[in-house]
């Protein structure tokens, strides 16, 4: 702790007096209160140089140098917490990357909805089955799945487990991106599971033996920078469940700042972006390069507000706004937010966000995606932007490296029939890994044409 330590301590803790929105209710404060205090002594997960680097990185998104491709799990589960299911998102991430960075010709930032996300917020409260009312399932570090009363009673102990999982996940992230896994040369590697099985599979391959050729091509040139041999991966999640999120805020000692150190980048909810509430309040106090989702009802002086409160220095990096309108209304709605925010002066990073507009229920029951729909929400994005001459700075996405059967269509096509064959996604559907292949390669062209 700095000299600032006290004040900084109420910094931190001005949220507290605001309502915050979809806080699981705990039946034992006591027990929250213990865990929480045990969570603030905890080694940090992240280091704030590196929230620092990265609001670097994403002020050249902001500048129109850079595309941000964020993505991940919908929910992590702590049942999922192993090498493969870590290796399989990162591969996916990785390959999506070098077909944008190949393809497009852009630097890719690179941030995973990972080690950390594991809170949901839910449109209801409650869920009712066959006349019985339990608390809805809002991620596995509030309370369980199973429909019992039991394993939808939140547990703070929970939290402690978030922590953990999330620290073992980044540490086989960071081994993966700087220890070999990611160097550029293991572009074939990544594939090879996948070249036999796909289309998107065998078109990506195309591209790593080009890779190859240009690799080899600048070696023998006697170019081979480290930035080929590992690569910078940021973790982020939604700041959703503020007693951790609090739990995990220290005082930087080189500046003594506030940041968040439970994931590099942070971002708020559809749900939860209240003015006057404490989500915003918080993400108001720490230096993290933070996020906010925009809906569909977002008015342009909403979006202002937002930059006089989470960005009032107007620093490129610091705010990123995340539309996620839908496809039906992306090209009506979004055009006017752009171009207020764009003359009042302020340069925040735009990402597309092309799930959450266009989740639909089928007829089996299953909530699911439209490939088509997602595609046509990034295609709308670039639209906009292209009009405005403003900067689609990237996508953010639900998704998985396993070969899941939640969204319908892509390539390999994932017919309604099939949702229920690998239906596996703890909260809302996510893009297999052939269907985020397919979106690399489509939103590389797509910005190739901008
Ligand atoms: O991921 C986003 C939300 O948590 C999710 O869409 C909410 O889902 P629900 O409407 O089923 O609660
Ligand atoms: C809940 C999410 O999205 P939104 O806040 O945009 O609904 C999410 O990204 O997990």
């Amino acid at each position: 702790m700095t000299v600032n330590a006290e004040s900084s301590t109420s910094t931190a803790s001005s949220w507290r007096d605001l309502p915050a929105a979809q806080q699981p209710e705990y039946p034992d404060s006591e027990a929250l209160r213990e865990v929480t205090a045990d969570l603030a002594g905890y080694p940090p997960l992240v280091f704030a140089g590196e929230c620092d680097q990265l609001r670097d990185r994403l002020g050249a998104v902001a500048r129109g140098e850079a595309f941000l491709l964020q993505g991940g799990d919908c929910a992590e589960a702590f049942d999922q917490v192993s090498a493969e299911h870590i290796r399989a998102k990162l591969k996916t991430l990785l390959q999506m990357s070098a077909v944008l960075t190949y393809a497009a010709a852009v630097p890719v930032v690179k941030v995973g909805r990972i080690a950390g996300q594991y809170s949901k917020p839910r449109s209801k409260a409650t869920e009712v089955r066959d006349g019985v009312e339990l608390p809805s399932y809002r991620g596995d570090s509030v309370n369980a799945p199973a429909f019992t009363a039991e394993a939808r009673t939140p547990d703070p102990e929970r939290l402690r487990r978030m922590y953990h999982s999330s620290a073992a996940t980044l540490n086989l992230v960071r081994g993966f991106t700087t220890g070999g896994y990611a160097d550029l040369r293991q572009v074939h590697a990544w594939n090879q599971d996948f070249v036999r099985t796909s289309a998107s599979g065998q078109r990506y391959e195309a591209l790593a033996r080009e890779i190859d050729r240009a690799l080899s091509f600048m070696k023998a040139c006697g170019a081979d920078p480290a930035e080929f041999h590992s690569v910078e991966f940021y973790a982020s999640h939604e700041a959703l469940l503020l007693d951790y999120e609090a739990a995990l805020t220290r005082v930087d000692s080189r500046t003594g700042s506030l940041y968040d150190v439970s994931a590099h980048m942070i971002w708020i909810g559809e749900r939860t972006r209240q003015l006057d509430g404490a989500h915003i309040e918080f993400a108001s106090r720490v230096r993290n390069p933070v996020g906010v989702k925009l809906g569909p009802t977002t008015t342009p002086e909403e979006a202002l507000a937002y930059i006089d409160r989470l960005d009032p220095d107007r620093e490129p990096g610091r705010l990123t706004f995340i539309t996620r309108y839908g496809a039906g209304k992306i090209r009506d709605l979004l055009p006017e937010l752009v171009e207020k925010v764009t003359a009042s002066g302020a340069r925040p990073v735009w990402v597309c966000d092309p799930m959450h507009g266009n989740t639909f229920e089928a007829a089996s029951g299953h909530k699911t995606r439209r490939f088509d729909d997602v595609l046509d929400e990034v295609k709308g994005f670039f639209e906009v932007h292209k009009a405005l001459g403003t900067h689609p700075g990237g996508i953010h996405v639900e998704l998985t490296g396993d070969d899941v059967t939640e969204c319908v269509g892509g390539g390999d096509e994932i017919f309604v029939d099939d949702l229920h064959q690998r239906y596996e996604t703890a909260c809302d559907p996510r893009l297999n890994r052939s269907q985020s292949l397919d979106l690399a390669f489509l939103v590389a062209e797509m910005y190739r044409d901008q």
